[in-house]
């Protein structure tokens, strides 16, 4: 049949909406084809042949086909349904966001590099002693790349190759992330990690919630399951949140199954990804290790997903469609009939509501590797003065690890110099024209930068509003309290970690191994509180715990209690005990009660009472829409015509919300109990409110609502 319906990317367009043309060789669901769309050559996505129109002279012919076989299969066909549908949001961008980049619409493939592998050689030659050790200990992980074999096997290398251990191999060069190489450790389980593997394997739920103490050793149990997976010739996939914090993770996957494992993440180049998403579809590697995008691998035969760190924020996209990666794994675990297991010390609130109800297993770690939790010390900074950030208590703490030779994590969750450039002569805050939020200092480049859209502003120390020079030095953000302690600690070899010194690619495993190797206080925002596993960490100081707290979002507290029990759990992870210090002005609050105890349970039925009577999520679904304008009043009035379109939902708003590229915000917030009537509601707004040139964008499940 000559003709086909298909969707085509056009943000004027309605949503959805698909185009009927011409094209007499057959093509297949899901391949690009270029067509004419209003005088202009656009990329558009077969959906499907369809019968003759009623006035089939109207109809023009596909220009160009650009695939010989379809670029998606009919489960993530499926899937790219369901997301649409969940997430209010086009089939062409969900496509978009499930296509590697050299796939999208239009784009062509860069060249492909090569670089040096060895393969095991089938040689009887005599060894050395020490050769024939290191060759049995090695052997098994072959192939592998030159470069990381020769880190391993040291002055051996060599004569492996002379004697024909080892045979040069040339292959497609891997994805440039710079690991660090590690040789595999397998260890005896602990009865509880064996309990909780023969739990997941016995079950016949199909989903399950890990929850495991920090150190508890849940790395081990997912390699174990991945192995049982892979037995049954079956694929897994392991989703880690950012690819950049957890070199160290994906280090111990990779040490396990070596070539059979693709890597996919955000840092990756176009080609790179491109590999990789070939890899998979031609069933070339089994395992792919990555971040949210990971979701979205050409998997044929899934029997196994992973989710560590289940409830952190960067599982959900913040562009649409904004989805949720547990939302979609859940949806491909129950195509695929395999086991999902999502994994956390301190899980979301919705998934442990969940667990809590019996609609996921829940599985316990509530031991270290380590037996002993860190002990945890409040330092009360009613009580005790801070100076310049610091209470004596945390210093002397400092100080008395360093002449120890242990190492030190400080976190201070604020980046650059100076969080807020005020004027001493006419007390005015020097903001974002675009944000309409105050701008921070950052020393390293001299200028100011806003922390919502990015934009770096040129500082010439002059108030833009009274030429004044002189600006108060109140707050402190990463950079000055970097300077600050190499002032207090002159000795220490400090490493500092946080948005600017990790733009680089592979900044972040760099800077790691250099404090593994020979740093003594590692600083940085949140990010040192994720994952990072050194056993030669004794104290954590955390410098102003509450800073989380004062935040309205209805989310603050659990996004406060995740920050400070995953820190705390950095500390004393091997045999060394650990301690933890938090300067706090609320050593009451129920989320630093909760950290203090290591009570995770104490701080969910807290938690859950005021979700309750807040009418938050878990209990109920909820949306935003923001409506931005150039005319604050204008983007009000539509906001207010929505809302009264808005049926058999509760509204909240329309609020003022904080501007973005120079458009005034305004938002409602929507919320009901039941799912699917949100997403009828949401549906039915998009396809039929008249919004008048006032730009509406709806989030459905917004983690935060301050976006
Ligand atoms: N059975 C075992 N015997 C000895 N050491 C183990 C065992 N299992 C894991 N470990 C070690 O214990 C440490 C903690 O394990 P792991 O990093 O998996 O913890 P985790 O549960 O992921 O913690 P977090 O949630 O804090 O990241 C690691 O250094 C790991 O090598
Ligand atoms: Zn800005």
């Amino acid at each position: 049949m000559p003709f086909y319906n298909v969707w085509i990317e056009h943000v004027a367009l309605d949503l959805n909406q698909t185009f009927t043309y011409r094209h007499d060789a057959a093509l297949e669901r899901g391949m690009r084809v270029k067509v004419p769309f209003n005088h202009r050559e656009l990329v558009a996505i077969v959906m499907e042949a369809c019968e003759q129109p009623d006035d089939p002279s109207r109809i023009k012919d596909v220009i160009e086909v650009l695939d010989e076989q379809p670029l998606l299969n009919e489960e993530l066909f499926g899937l790219a349904a369901y997301m649409a549908d969940t997430y209010v949001s086009s089939m062409m961008s969900c496509f978009k966001a499930m296509l590697p980049p050299a796939l999208r619409p239009a784009t062509r493939r860069a060249s492909v590099v090569y670089e040096d592998w060895f393969v095991a050689g089938d040689s009887t030659q005599p060894l050395t002693k020490k050769g024939q050790e290191t060759w049995e200990r090695l052997k098994d992980a072959l192939p592998m790349k030159a470069s990381a074999f020769r880190k391993l096997a040291k002055s051996h290398a060599r004569s492996f190759l002379e004697r024909g251990y080892l045979r040069v191999e040339k292959r497609r060069k891997e994805s440039a992330l710079d690991l660090p190489e590690k040789e595999d450790q397998t260890f005896a389980l602990t009865d509880e990690q064996r309990d909780a593997i023969a739990q997941i394997s016995a079950s016949s739920h199909d989903v399950f919630l890990l929850h495991g103490v920090t150190g508890s050793g849940k790395t081990e149990v997912f390699l174990r399951l991945a192995e049982q997976a892979l037995s049954e010739n079956r694929q897994v996939l392991f989703l880690v949140p950012e690819i950049g914090l957890t070199p160290m993770m994906i280090a111990r996957v990779r040490s396990r199954f070596r070539q059979n494992i693709a890597i996919y993440h955000s840092q990756m180049s176009a080609s790179e990804k491109y590999d990789q998403y070939e890899k998979v579809r031609t069933g070339e590697v089994q395992i792919v290790v990555g971040t949210r995008s990971a979701c979205f691998m050409p998997f044929s035969n899934l029997g196994l997903i992973l989710m560590d760190e289940e409830h952190d924020t960067s599982y959900k996209q913040d562009m649409m469609p904004k989805y949720h990666t547990r939302d979609l794994v859940l949806w491909r675990g129950a195509y695929h009939h395999c086991k999902v297991v999502l994994a956390s010390a301190t899980p979301s609130l919705e998934s442990y509501a969940r667990a809590y109800r019996g609609v996921f297993e829940l599985v316990e770690l509530k031991q270290r590797i380590a037996r002993t939790m860190p002990a945890i010390r409040m330092i009360d900074l009613r009580q005790e003065p801070v100076v310049q950030g610091f209470s004596q208590s945390l210093l002397d703490a400092i100080a008395r690890r360093l002449e120890k030779k242990e190492q030190v994590i400080l976190l201070l969750n604020r980046r650059g110099y100076l969080p807020v450039v005020k004027c001493q002569a006419c007390n005015e805050v020097i903001t974002c024209p675009d944000c309409g939020i105050a701008l921070s200092y950052h020393r390293s480049n001299d200028s100011l930068m806003c922390h919502c859209c990015g934009t770096v502003y040129a500082f010439d120390h002059t108030c833009p509003h009274c030429g004044s020079k002189h600006f108060f030095n109140h707050g402190m953000g990463t950079e000055k309290l970097e300077q600050r302690i190499q002032s207090l600690f002159p000795q220490a070899r400090i490493v500092r970690m946080d948005a600017d010194s990790t733009r680089k690619k592979n900044a972040h495993a760099r800077l790691l191994e250099q404090f593994e190797n020979e740093g003594d206080i590692l600083i940085g925002t949140q990010m040192v509180a994720k994952g990072l596993d050194f056993p030669n960490v004794t104290l954590v100081g955390i410098l102003q715990a509450d800073a989380g707290l004062v935040r309205s979002d209805y989310r603050a507290s659990e996004i406060a209690y995740e920050m400070l029990e995953q820190a705390s759990g950095r500390a004393g992870r091997a045999e060394k005990e650990g301690e933890v210090l938090i300067q706090t002005f609320d050593q009451d609050h129920y989320v630093m009660k909760s950290v203090q105890n290591h009570d995770y349970k104490s701080f969910f039925v807290r938690e859950m009472q005021y979700r309750h009577l807040g009418s938050y999520p878990p209990y109920v679904y909820m949306a935003t829409i923001v409506f931005s304008h150039d005319d604050l009043e204008k983007a009000e009035r539509v906001a207010r015509q929505a809302k009264e379109r808005l049926d058999g939902v509760r509204v909240l708003g329309p609020i003022e919300i904080s501007m973005r590229m120079k458009k005034k915000r305004v938002r409602l917030l929507v919320k009901d109990k039941s799912q699917p009537h949100l997403e009828t509601v949401m549906w039915d707004l998009v396809h039929h409110f008249d919004r008048s040139n006032v730009k509406m964008e709806i989030n459905m499940h917004p983690l935060m609502l301050e976006e």
